[in-house]
């Protein structure tokens, strides 16, 4: 018997915002058999890969989550049966040109990708490897440093925050377990405090508390009150990172910022990056995504020439998860950090291509889940087998997050002491 693949199954499920998505299955003629869930977004690049979703005009018409599960069981699911599971590379290409677009439009990177994780995972069961060792090889053995998100705005709140993502990171521990602890009491002192003010503490998308707040400076001072709260100390024990997403408040995606609770109306490129750079300077700020909108290169350029080496510059919609876009970047200096989704580009391959990108320009990377999330795991091992050094996986408020910690804390048990933690500055 051997690890070729005997069969593959999709299914439409939910995900956590209750929207159908892909789940996808691979069986092995040895017996093996894995599944794969696929996330989805709701602040998405322009350049990110094409997955089949439904809304209104797309669920009955061919463009849905349906056609994408009818695309894995009848034109990809032919093609691979057959294949050896651990040749993921030669799965994955053959999924690409089977497809035949730029952006995996046709067949859907939600279809694609589900294949390609679910593939990687019955190779690794079969082989009866954990998903990380399989993945990373003998070495991967770091836990990355959690950015957890405790507090939303943007498009993943109905709240008055203007951006997106308020992340609390635990860079002065020891261990993944402490690390992660640590930014969870803070998430509890930061439920305290904004019911001492009699602030709203339900939450947004990714599990943060989403309070109406008059700016985004209110939001990073309650957050500074909460670390302290919780005994520990801002900048030194645990550092924010923020993900303004700005893209969301850029009406032209690149020159003009319509910061409707902060900062006054409407700015420029220039003024948004000065303002950035206050900010970075006044708040313990180790890690800032998308500070500018993803068609606004040379903004980038400049924060990076200016706080490049005191924080990480990560690109999420201005990459998209690309190699086109990210050598684009290494080449023009224009961030020093890229957020990693599987499901901007669609296979396990090109991700690890990515990755290995980055790597090479002595870039970081950062492995994130999507805002819409199931829960599957995947990205908790991904993160260590690719060495990255941190994880963006939400708050400790919804299962569809706790997965993937729970699981970082088994790899961590499981690696004993081989296990390794730290934070790297950029
Ligand atoms: O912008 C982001 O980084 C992500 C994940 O936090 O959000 P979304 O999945 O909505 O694009
Ligand atoms: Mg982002």
């Amino acid at each position: 018997m051997t690890s070729r693949i005997a069969a593959v199954d999709a299914l439409e499920i939910l995900d956590s915002r209750g929207n159908p998505t892909v789940r996808v299955f691979v069986e092995l003629e040895n017996g093996t058999c894995a599944a794969a869930s696929v996330p989805s977004g709701a602040s998405t690049g322009e350049n990110e890969a094409i997955e089949l979703r439904d809304n209104n005009s797309t669920r009955y018409n061919g463009k849905g989550v349906r056609t994408a599960v009818d695309n894995v069981t009848k034109i990809i699911a032919p093609e691979i049966v057959g294949y050896p599971a651990e040749n993921q590379a030669a799965i994955d290409r053959l999924m690409i040109e089977l497809d035949g677009s730029e952006n995996k439009a046709n067949l859907g990177a939600n279809a694609i990708l589900g294949v390609s994780m679910a593939v990687a995972r019955a190779a690794a069961d079969s082989l009866g490897m954990p998903l990380y060792r399989y993945l990373g090889g003998c070495g991967a053995c770091r836990l990355p440093v959690p950015m957890m998100n405790i507090l939303n705005g943007g498009a993943h709140a109905d709240n008055s925050v203007d951006f997106q993502e308020f992340m609390a990171v635990p860079i002065g521990f020891d261990s993944f377990s402490e690390g992660l602890r640590a930014v969870a009491e803070t998430f509890h002192a930061l439920k305290k405090l904004l019911n001492s003010r009699g602030l709203a503490t339900g939450v947004g998308d990714e599990g943060g508390f989403a309070p109406n707040l008059g700016s985004n400076e209110e939001a990073m001072e309650v957050i500074l009150e909460a670390i302290k709260k919780a005994g520990y100390q801002p900048g030194t024990d645990i550092a924010m990172a923020l993900d303004s997403a700005a893209s969301s408040f850029s009406p032209d995606l690149k020159s003009s910022y319509d910061l409707k609770w902060s900062g006054g109306g409407t700015l420029t490129s220039d003024a948004m990056v000065e303002l950035v750079k206050k900010w970075a300077t006044d708040y313990p700020i180790v890690s800032w995504e998308d500070p500018l909108a993803e068609g606004d290169w040379d903004g980038f350029n400049k924060i990076t020439a200016q706080i490049g080496d005191r924080a990480q510059i990560v690109g999420d919609d201005i990459f998209v998860t690309n190699t086109r876009y990210i050598e684009r970047g290494i080449a023009w200096k224009t961030a020093n950090s890229v957020l990693i989704k599987l499901n901007q580009i669609g296979t396990v391959t090109e991700t690890i291509e990515a990755i290995r990108r980055c790597r090479d320009a002595g870039w970081s990377y950062v492995i994130s889940h999507r805002s819409g999330e199931t829960e599957d795991t995947f990205i908790a091992d991904f993160s260590v087998a690719m060495d990255g050094g941190q994880i963006k996986t939400g708050s400790a408020s919804r299962s569809d997050r706790v997965a993937k910690y729970n699981r970082l804390l088994e790899i961590e048990h499981e690696l004993g002491q081989e296990a390794r933690y730290y934070w790297r500055k950029p």
